[in-house]
C-alpha cells in the first residue's frame, strides 16, 4: 500500500486579473517531510501557500489532508480548522505577551497542561531561560525561535513556512535554519517551506519542487534537480552555468570539445550545452600542445586567460575559447591567479554536461 501523503494539492489553480499566478499546481508532502516551492519572485509561490492555509481560495482543484477533502471549489473548512501551522516572516510576535503567552496562545485544555506544552517546546529551541521574557528582549533569531515554538505549539499536522529566515543576518540564518530543522523533524509535521533561495532549499529539503510562471517545472530531492536539470533555466538556477553552443549534424554535435552524441535533438538544431564553473578541468600549454583526450574529459580545447580573481574558498577564471571567442568560467579550489593572456588548455567533465535544445535565455 502506497502512504498517505499528510497534505496533497491537486490541480490548483488561481487566477488575478485573468492571468494565473498559479497554474494546476499539484503536489504531495509526507508525514516528517520537508518540501520547498524554489523559485523565483513572483512565481507563485506564496499564492500556493496562502491558499493551503485559507487565507486565499483558488479557482479550481482540491486540497486534502490525510486523504480528506479540506477545500475545492464548493467546500471549504475554515483556516483554524486545518490543523496548519503557520510561520511567515513578518508574522510578528505578540508584543504585549511573554515567551510563554506567545507559545501558549493557539493552545486549548488544562493550565498545566499547556504549560507542560510550552516548556517543552521552549526546551527544545533552547530558550526555556526566556521564558517569562518579552519579545522587543530578544534578538531576531531568538524571536523567530519563539515564533517555531509557537507555531509548533498546538501540533500541526502542516506547518507552512513563507521565507520564514529571510529577515535575518547570513550567519545566523544557517545557525537557525539547521536548528529550525531538527525541532520540525522531531515534531514530525510535513512541512512545505516556500524560499527564492537554491541554498536554502538545499539545506532544507527532502524534496524541492521547482516553480516558475506558475508552474512547477520540476520536482525530486535536491541531488537529482542539482544534478539532473529538466532545461537551461532550472540549472541556471542553482549555480553559475558554462554554455558551450552546438548544432546537430545527424546524430551528433560538434564541439570545440569533441562531438556529443545528440539523437534525441532534431538534424540541424541549435544545442546549448552546459557545464558548471566547477566542472571545467584546466591544464598547461605545452608549446601549443595540450592534454591527450580522454574518455571522461573529451577533447581539450585551447583558451586564454581573460580574467582571474580570488573569491576566498576558491579561484574564478575566465577564459577566452580560441576556436569561436566565447568566454567560459572554470572555478579552482585554490589559490590560481594566471596572467591575463595565458595560453591554457581546458577540458570538460562529460559525465556532468547537460545537454538540451536552444533556448533564448529569458
Ligand atoms: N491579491 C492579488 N491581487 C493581484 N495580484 C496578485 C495578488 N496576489 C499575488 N498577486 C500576483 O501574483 C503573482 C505571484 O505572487 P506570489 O506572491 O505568489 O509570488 P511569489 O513567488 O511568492 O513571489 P515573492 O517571493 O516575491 O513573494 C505576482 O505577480 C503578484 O503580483
Amino acid at each position: 500500500m502506497t502512504p498517505q501523503p499528510r497534505l496533497e494539492i491537486r490541480n490548483i489553480t488561481r487566477c488575478f486579473n485573468g492571468r494565473a499566478v498559479v497554474d494546476d499546481v499539484s503536489l504531495k508532502v509526507m508525514p516528517g517531510q520537508v518540501t520547498c516551492l524554489l523559485g523565483p519572485s513572483g512565481c507563485g509561490k506564496s499564492t500556493t501557500l496562502r491558499i493551503i492555509a485559507g487565507v486565499d481560495m483558488q479557482d479550481s482543484g482540491e486540497i486534502y489532508i490525510d486523504g480528506n477533502l479540506i477545500c475545492d471549489t464548493v467546500y471549504r473548512v475554515p483556516p483554524e480548522r486545518r490543523s496548519v501551522g503557520l510561520m511567515f516572516q513578518d508574522f510578528a510576535l505578540f508584543p504585549h505577551l511573554s515567551v510563554a503567552e506567545n507559545v501558549a496562545f493557539g493552545l486549548v485544555g488544562a493550565r498545566a497542561q499547556k504549560r507542560a506544552r510550552v516548556e517543552e517546546l521552549l526546551t527544545r529551541v533552547d530558550l526555556i531561560g526566556y521564558i517569562d521574557a518579552f519579545p522587543h528582549q530578544l534578538s531576531g533569531g531568538e524571536q523567530q525561535r519563539v515564533a517555531l515554538a509557537r507555531a509548533l505549539a498546538p501540533r500541526p499536522r502542516i506547518m507552512l513556512m513563507d521565507e520564514p529566515f529571510s529577515g535575518l543576518d547570513n550567519r545566523l540564518r544557517d545557525e537557525i535554519r539547521d536548528d529550525t530543522l531538527s525541532v520540525l523533524k522531531e515534531e514530525g509535521a510535513a512541512v512545505l517551506l516556500v524560499t527564492h533561495e537554491p541554498d536554502e532549499a538545499m539545506r532544507m529539503a527532502d524534496e524541492i519542487a521547482l516553480m516558475r510562471g506558475g508552474r512547477i517545472v520540476q520536482q525530486g530531492a535536491p541531488y537529482n534537480l542539482y544534478n539532473a536539470p529538466v532545461d537551461r533555466a532550472a540549472a541556471a538556477f542553482f549555480s553559475d552555468i558554462n554554455v558551450i553552443n552546438g548544432k546537430v549534424h545527424g546524430l551528433l554535435t560538434e564541439t570545440p570539445f569533441g562531438r556529443f552524441l545528440t539523437p534525441a535533438i532534431p538534424d540541424g538544431s541549435d544545442v546549448d550545452i552546459i557545464i558548471r564553473p566547477q566542472h571545467i578541468r584546466i591544464d598547461l600549454d605545452r608549446n601549443g600542445r595540450g592534454p591527450s583526450p580522454t574518455e571522461e574529459n573529451g577533447v581539450a580545447a585551447r583558451a586564454h586567460v581573460h580574467r582571474a580573481r580570488f573569491m576566498g574558498n576558491e579561484s574564478l577564471v575566465e577564459f577566452r575559447m580560441e576556436a569561436d571567442g566565447t568566454v567560459l568560467k572554470a572555478t579552482v579550489p585554490a589559490v590560481f591567479l594566471p596572467k591575463p593572456g595565458t595560453p591554457m588548455w581546458l577540458m570538460i567533465r562529460r559525465d556532468r554536461c547537460f545537454v538540451f535544445p536552444s533556448v533564448q535565455p529569458t
